[in-house]
């Protein structure tokens, strides 16, 4: 299959000033000379014309030819960049695949990459980040990734692992040398350091996470509340209907904002309160699910209700919580808020953008080490720490070393330098045609 030569659009499809493809494995120079008549110079940006195989003109486009291994796959890559156009683009595919080519699956050019040892697995998962990046915050995590930063952390990990198990091995096979005694107490030791640091990154607050998936900001509260109208501001424009009727909001609504740095999804609900009407019971229902969910509640009091600010802030459990005054240009603030707005005059609005940005600095702060970044390294991690954990506890030397090995193999998964076939298909599935 890797034998194969592939092809695909780099670009998104769809009317552009540009579009242009590219070609990876062994027959892109053939398929570059039948195409544009002769091969152009080694990764020199060359104009030729393309024709399909009658002689035809397909187009004019530049065209870069970059050898083996010099290349974005490592493999002979070729890049067609075309005015374009559906028609330009049905001769291209059709003479390409006339030559033997076929279509890429979604990320097999960087895949190709990843197993011709042009960037290893967390690599090629920061340019899925990259491609996909919404807000600077975002840009620079993947970026930081991109270049190695967190790789290197997991190499390093794996590295020590690798290191106390070659002398754990060691103490088993030589059993009678004369191994000075501390050998045991300084290879415990390092264990114990490695499941301390490896700890350390798993408990580190999501941030890294966060910053890649986004937070989820839900607005919750009594019917009549003032949620919808705190959305629509908060978003800057009309999203969610607002009325003097209580019950107005059933489906739970989503805009996504970007604060500081960080991507949040800010969510609208129905309003609190028992009802017989199911449809506005199932949208209760949704409202308390997205609320359990979220990493901040907004839990509205209007300062004309009657519930008090310390019921709603027990309503909301575990999840971290601002208890919002509404309508302050109403009446006096109730007692027990953190803050009072009115969407009216304006008061408390720039104290509650404060608060949020805050909030999502904190949450998807970016100093220190390179933080996690996702479900599957956190996955092989805990495998590693516990291990590692298992080892420390194991007196048994050649169950100690199986522990070690358990680990080092949990810790290779992440950057794909051991036991990665199953990965792959998970990893690279999700990438987009031609990337
Ligand atoms: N036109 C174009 N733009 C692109 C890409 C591409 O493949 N083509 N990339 C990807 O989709 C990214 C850049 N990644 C790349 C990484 C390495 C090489 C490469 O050929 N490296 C060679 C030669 C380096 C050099 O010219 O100095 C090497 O490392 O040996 C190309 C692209 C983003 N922009
Ligand atoms: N005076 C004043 N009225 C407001 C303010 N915010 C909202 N309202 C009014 O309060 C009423 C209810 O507003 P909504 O935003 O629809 O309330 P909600 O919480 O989304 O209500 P449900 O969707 O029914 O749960 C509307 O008539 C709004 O115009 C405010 O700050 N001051
Ligand atoms: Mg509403």
């Amino acid at each position: 299959m890797d034998e194969d030569t592939i092809f695909a659009p780099m670009t998104a499809l769809g009317r552009a000033a540009i579009s242009t493809l590219r070609l990876s494995g062994p027959a892109t120079g053939p398929a570059v000379l039948a195409l544009a008549g002769r091969c152009p110079q080694p990764r020199k940006a060359s104009l030729r014309r393309l024709r399909d195989a009658a002689g035809d003109v397909l187009d004019e486009a530049v065209v870069i030819w970059s050898p083996a291994p010099h290349s974005y796959t490592g493999e002979d890559v070729a890049e067609l960049h075309l005015h374009g156009g559906r028609a330009v683009l049905d001769g291209v595919v059709e003479a390409l695949m006339a030559l033997g080519l076929r279509m890429a699956e979604p990320g097999e050019f960087s895949r190709r990459a990843f197993l011709n040892g042009r960037m290893d697995l967390v690599q090629a998962e920061a340019i899925g980040d990259l491609v996909a990046a919404e807000t600077a915050g975002q840009r620079r995590q993947a970026l930081r990734q991109m270049e190695g930063a967190l790789g290197r952390v997991y190499e390093d990990w794996s590295d020590r692992v690798a290191g106390t198990l070659a002398h754990q091995e060691a103490l088993i096979d030589f059993p009678d040398e004369a191994l000075p005694p501390e050998v045991e107490a300084i290879l415990t030791g390092e264990i114990t350091r490695l499941t301390q640091e490896i700890g350390a990154h798993l408990n580190d607050g999501q941030r890294g996470e966060k910053m890649r998936d986004g937070l989820v900001f839900v607005i919750q509260g009594a019917p009549n509340a003032g949620k919808s109208t705190l959305m629509n501001a908060l978003a800057g424009r009309d999203v969610a209907i607002v009325s003097p009727i209580a019950g107005t909001t059933r489906d739970a609504l989503e805009v996504h904002l970007v604060l500081g740095d960080a991507p949040v999804t800010l969510i609208d609900t129905a309003g609190l309160r028992e009802t017989e009407d199911p449809v506005e019971a199932e949208g209760v229902r949704r409202a308390r699910a997205r609320a359990s969910q979220a990493d901040l509640v907004l839990s509205l009091v209007s300062v004309e209700a009657s519930d008090t600010a310390p019921t709603v802030r027990d309503a909301a459990g575990q999840v971290p919580t601002l208890v919002i005054a509404t309508k302050a240009d109403l009446g006096p603030i109730p007692p027990g808020t953190d803050l009072a707005v009115s969407v009216i005059d304006g008061t408390g609005m720039p104290a509650l953008h404060e608060r949020l940005h805050a909030f999502a600095r904190t949450a998807t702060a970016q100093s220190g080490p390179p933080p996690l970044t996702r479900q599957r390294h956190r996955a092989h991690l805990q495998q590693a720490h516990r291990h590692l954990c298992l080892a420390i506890a194991e007196p048994e030397p050649e169950l100690r070393a199986e522990e070690m090995r358990l680990a080092l193999s949990a810790l290779g998964g992440i950057t794909g330098k051991i036991g990665v076939e199953a990965l792959l298909d998970r990893i690279f599935a999700d990438f987009c045609i031609g990337k």
